[in-house]
C-alpha cells in the first residue's frame, strides 16, 4: 500500500514546481522529485540540471525518466500530423495529461508514493468523495485548460499545491524558501521547438511548404500562398492582400491546398463540434457552460449537446470568433472543468 501522505512532485527545474514541492514539505508531507526528459535540446538539458539543483536544495531524492520516445510518439507526431491536415494543434494539451500526469502516476505507483503533484495553476477540489478540477485562483495564470484531458481516475491522486496562489505570491514564497534563483528556465511557448514552428515543420515534412490558391469565401481566387502550415484561422498577417479592411484566414482546405480568406464578419460562428471529449463532470444534455476555445480565451456562454462517439455539439449564445480546428474547446461550470475535446473542422 502506498503511504497516503507521500507525494511525488514533477520538478521541471522552474520556480513553480520548486515552490510546489516546498509547500508540500512545509505541510509535513514526505516528498520525492520526478523529472521527465522530453526532448534532447539545450533547453531540456538546462532544465534537467536545474531540477537536480532544486531537489538538492530541498533535500529530496530526484527520480529521472527518459520519455523522449513516448513524447515524440504521443505529442510531436500528432503535432506534425495536425499541421499536415490543416489543423492548428495544441501540443501542451496532449503532453500534460498523457505524458506528465500519466507518467507521474505510473512512477508514483512504482515508488510506492500515494500522490502526484505538479506546479500547475489549477486546483483539485475533493468534496464528498468526488474530485473535481477547478481553474486556478490566479485567472491570468490559469492552466486548467491544459489539464482538462486528464483521466477522471487520475484526479483523486493529483495534487496541485499552487492552485490557490497568484504568481506574485509564488515568487514571494520562492524568495522566502531560497528558491528564487530558479526563475530562469521559465518554460517557453512550446518546449520542443528551438525556434520557429515553421522551420521545425519544414525540416520534418519537406513537402509541407506546398503552395496553393488564396480564395475568398465565395471561391474567387485572390492570390497565392506558399504553404497552409503558415496559417491559422483568424490570422491576419502574411496573407498579402492589401484592402480597405483587413482579410483574415477563415478556413484551411488541405485537400485542395486552398486558403480561404474573408472579412472580420466571416470569422463568426454560432456552433462547433468537439471530438474525443474527455468528461471530468458530465453535464446533462443542453446544459449551459462557459466554453474556452483556445488557451488564452476567457470563454463564451454556450449550451452543450453531447452526441454519440465522444462528440459534443457546442451552441454559442452569441457568435464566437475564429473557432479553429485542432484547438481544444474546454467546458466550464463556473470555475469547474466539465470536460473538453478537439474542435473538428
Ligand atoms: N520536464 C519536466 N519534468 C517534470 N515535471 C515537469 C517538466 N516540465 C513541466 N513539469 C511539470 O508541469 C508543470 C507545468 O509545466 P509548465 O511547463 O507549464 O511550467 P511552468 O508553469 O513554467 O512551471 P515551472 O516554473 O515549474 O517550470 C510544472 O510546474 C512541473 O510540475
Amino acid at each position: 500500500m502506498p503511504e497516503p501522505e507521500s507525494v511525488l512532485v514533477a520538478l521541471s527545474g522552474g520556480v513553480d514546481s520548486a515552490v510546489a514541492a516546498w509547500r508540500l514539505l512545509e505541510a509535513g508531507r514526505r516528498v520525492e522529485g520526478f523529472h521527465l526528459r522530453l526532448a534532447d535540446t539545450p533547453a531540456a538539458r538546462a532544465s534537467r540540471e536545474a531540477a537536480r539543483a532544486v531537489a538538492a536544495r530541498l533535500g529530496i531524492p530526484l527520480h529521472e525518466s527518459d520519455l523522449t520516445e513516448r513524447f515524440a510518439r504521443e505529442v510531436i507526431d500528432p503535432f506534425v500530423a495536425a499541421y499536415r491536415s490543416g489543423r492548428t494543434p495544441n501540443p501542451c494539451v496532449l503532453c500534460n495529461p498523457r505524458i506528465k500526469v500519466a507518467a507521474g502516476l505510473e512512477a508514483a505507483d512504482r515508488l510506492g508514493l500515494g500522490a502526484f503533484a505538479t506546479g500547475h495553476y489549477a486546483r483539485v477540489e475533493r468534496r464528498e468523495g468526488v474530485s473535481r478540477l477547478l481553474e486556478g485562483r490566479d485567472r491570468a495564470k490559469d492552466q486548467s485548460y491544459f489539464l482538462h484531458a486528464v483521466a477522471p481516475g487520475a484526479l483523486p491522486r493529483l495534487c496541485l499545491p499552487l492552485g490557490d496562489l497568484a504568481k506574485t505570491e509564488v515568487r514571494a514564497l520562492a524568495r522566502r524558501a531560497g528558491l528564487a534563483r530558479y526563475t530562469a528556465p521559465e518554460s517557453q511557448e512550446i518546449c520542443f521547438l528551438r525556434g520557429d514552428y515553421r522551420d521545425f515543420l519544414r525540416e520534418r515534412v519537406p513537402d509541407i511548404a506546398r503552395p496553393g490558391p488564396v480564395v475568398d469565401v465565395r471561391g474567387r481566387v485572390l492570390g497565392r500562398h506558399d504553404g497552409l502550415y503558415r496559417f491559422t484561422v483568424g490570422q491576419r498577417r502574411g496573407i498579402g492582400l492589401p484592402d480597405a479592411t483587413p482579410y483574415y484566414v477563415v478556413r484551411l482546405e488541405p485537400a485542395a491546398h486552398r486558403l480561404v480568406v474573408g472579412k472580420a464578419e466571416d470569422l463568426l460562428c454560432r456552433e462547433l463540434t468537439a471530438r474525443g471529449v474527455n468528461w471530468l463532470a458530465p453535464p446533462r444534455p443542453g446544459a449551459p457552460a462557459r466554453v474556452r476555445i483556445r488557451s488564452r480565451h476567457g470563454g463564451l456562454p454556450a449550451r452543450l449537446h453531447p452526441e454519440a462517439g465522444g462528440r459534443v455539439r457546442v451552441r454559442f449564445l452569441a457568435p464566437a470568433r475564429a473557432v479553429t480546428p485542432g484547438q481544444f474547446a474546454v467546458f466550464y461550470e463556473d470555475d469547474m472543468v466539465l470536460g473538453g475535446g478537439e474542435i473538428c473542422g
